[in-house]
C-alpha cells in the first residue's frame, strides 16, 4: 500500500502510554502529513481511558486509549509497536490475520518465537522490525561491524557496553544484540556460540573470539552503547549516546512512512537508511 501524495497517513501506536509510545504520539500530533487514530495500552492499564493528547502532553486530542488492537489497525495506514515483548507476537498475528496495515515494531528483548511471529506477518505484509530506531545506532552498527571485519578476532577481544535508565527491563540492550550479531556476522561467526553474557567470580579466561556483554542500569541514561576492540598494544572504541528520546520517535515515524512504500516483506532500519 502507497499512500498517496498529500494523503494523510493514519497511524495507531501500540504502547501509548510508554515513555516512547507518548512521544511518538507527540510527533504525529505535531506533523499536518499524519494523524493519530488510535493508542494501545494493557487491559488493567491505569492510563486507560486517558486522552492520547494528554499522554503526549500536546493538545487534547478527543481520542482515548483503547485495548483493542483489532479497532486500532482497523482505523490505520499504519501501526507501530512500541509496547512490550509479552505483547508483540499477538499483535503481529492479528495483523497477519487482517492482512495489515504495514506494521513497525521496535519492542526489545523478544524471543524466537515473537520472532517467528512477526517473520510470520511479513509473509503477507510489510513489518519493519527495529531494536534502534536511531540513525547514529545504526551508524554504529555498521562501523562495529566494519571494524570487526578488519580487525582479527585473534588479536582484538570485543566487548560492547551499554548503559539504560533504571526501568528498563531487558538487558543486554536490544542495540546491543544487534552490534553484536554483526560483528559477529563480519568475522564469519555466530553470536550464539560466541556471546559472553555472565561472568563467574571465577572461571576461565576469555576464549578467542568471545564477544562479551556488560549492561549497567540506572538513573535517567536515555541509552548509550560502546563496542570496544581491545588489542595487545592498541585498542578502538566506537561509542553512540542518545542525548534524547526524540530521536526514536522520529525514527520510527520516518521508518513507518517508508513502510507503507514498501511490498510485503520483513525489513530493518538499514533498509530505510539504505546501509544495506
Ligand atoms: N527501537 C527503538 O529505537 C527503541 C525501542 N525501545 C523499546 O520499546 C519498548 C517500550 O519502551 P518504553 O516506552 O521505554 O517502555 P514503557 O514501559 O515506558 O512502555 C511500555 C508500554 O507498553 C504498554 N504495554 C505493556 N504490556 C502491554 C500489553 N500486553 N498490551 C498492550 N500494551 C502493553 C504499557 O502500557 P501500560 O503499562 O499503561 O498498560 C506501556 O504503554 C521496550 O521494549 C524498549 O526496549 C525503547 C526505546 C527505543
Ligand atoms: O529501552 C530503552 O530505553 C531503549 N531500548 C532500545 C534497546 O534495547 O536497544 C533502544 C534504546 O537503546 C533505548
Amino acid at each position: 500500500m502507497t499512500i498517496a501524495p498529500g494523503k494523510v497517513l493514519k497511524i495507531a501506536v501500540l504502547g501509548a502510554s510508554g515513555r516512547l509510545g507518548r512521544l511518538i504520539m507527540a510527533e504525529i500530533m505535531r506533523r499536518p502529513d499524519m494523524e493519530l487514530v488510535a493508542g494501545v495500552v494493557r487491559h488493567d492499564s491505569v492510563m486507560l481511558g486517558a486522552d492520547l493528547g494528554e499522554l503526549a502532553e500536546t493538545s487534547l486530542a478527543g481520542i482515548e486509549t483503547s485495548v483493542s488492537m483489532r479497532d486500532a489497525a482497523d482505523a490505520a495506514d499504519l501501526v507501530i509497536d512500541v509496547s512490550a515483548p509479552q505483547a508483540s507476537a499477538a499483535f503481529a498475528r492479528q495483523i497477519t490475520e487482517r492482512g495489515g496495515p504495514p506494521f513497525v515494531c521496535g519492542v526489545t528483548g523478544l524471543g524466537a518465537d515473537d520472532m517467528a511471529a512477526l517473520e510470520a506477518a511479513a509473509q503477507s505484509v510489510p513489518v519493519l522490525y527495529a531494536r534502534n530506531f536511531s540513525l547514529g545506532a545504526a551508524v554504529m552498527r555498521w562501523l562495529t561491524a566494519e571494524a570487526a571485519r578488519l580487525m582479527p578476532a585473534e588479536q582484538f577481544d570485543l566487548e560492547i557496553v551499554e548503559t539504560h535508565h533504571r526501568r528498563k527491563v531487558d538487558a543486554p540492550s536490544g542495540t546491543a544484540l544487534a552490534i553484536g550479531e554483526a560483528a559477529a556476522q563480519a568475522r564469519g561467526l555466530e553470536l550464539g556460540t560466541q556471546a559472553i553474557f555472565d561472568r563467574p567470580r571465577q572461571g576461565a579466561a576469555r576464549p578467542v573470539g568471545a564477544i562479551g556483554f556488560s549492561a549497567i542500569r540506572g538513573g535517567g541514561a536515555i541509552g548509550e552503547h560502546s563496542a570496544l576492540f581491545l588489542g595487545a598494544f592498541e585498542e578502538l572504541e566506537v561509542r553512540h549516546r542518545a542525548n534524547d528520546r526524540f530521536i526514536f520517535a522520529r525514527g520510527a515515524i520516518e521508518a513507518g512512512k517508508w513502510l507503507t512504500g514498501q511490498k510485503p516483506g520483513f525489513y530493518g532500519i538499514e533498509d530505510v537508511l539504505g546501509l544495506n
